[in-house]
């Protein structure tokens, strides 16, 4: 019998794509960021700075902090707070401005954009591969973070989670 008139096998088994759901392989979830994952921190120190508006600080949250409020005098003083504790003291004090809430979230993006413009921090953010990404917390900030208290059972929007898995995508796209 020629080859290519051989009757065609029964399938005996199943097909490949009726067996079990495939293993997503998801990483495990990253929930605090401390120890090897503290520098997804907005507290982490970028050594050659972070930029937005014209203005460069040591951290994020010197530069997210000063970009609340539209005075020179205390952006400057944010800048130049010796902790990025201290810039998040000081920027709890300042003359908000007042479209500040429409603009946090991309002030915010922006910041992380210059962060993981820093190659080894980009190699850092992209080896968390898929990883969820939320900075679990116990200061009850539950829109960039999600808290976990005598307040809190796991509440928050888990924001600055989001944009950091969004920067992974983009840094990979
Ligand atoms: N990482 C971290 C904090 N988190 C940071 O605090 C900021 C919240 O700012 P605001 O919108 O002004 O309430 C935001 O950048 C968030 O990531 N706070 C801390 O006391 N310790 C910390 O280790």
């Amino acid at each position: 019998m020629p080859e290519n008139k051989m009757p065609v096998p029964r399938a005996t088994t199943a097909s490949p794509y009726d067996s079990q759901p495939t293993p997503t392989n998801a990483s495990v979830p990253i929930t605090r960021f401390r120890d090897g994952n503290r520098f997804l921190s907005n507290f982490w120190f970028v050594p050659q700075g972070v930029s937005f508006d014209q203005m460069t600080g040591p951290t994020v949250e010197h530069v997210f902090q000063a970009a609340k409020t539209l005075d020179r005098h205390q952006r400057g003083a944010i800048l130049n707070a010796r902790t990025a504790l201290e810039a998040k003291t000081l920027g709890q004090k300042v003359d908000l401005r007042p479209d500040w809430e429409f603009l946090k979230l991309g002030v915010m993006a922006a910041l992380q954009g210059s962060k993981y413009s820093d190659p080894q921090l980009a190699a850092l953010l992209i080896a968390t591969d898929n990883a969820h990404l939320e900075e679990g917390n116990h200061w009850h900030d539950t829109f960039w973070g999600v808290c976990s208290c005598s307040a809190h059972d796991a509440v928050g929007e888990n924001w600055l989670g989001r944009l950091l898995m969004i920067k992974r995508s983009l840094l990979l796209a």
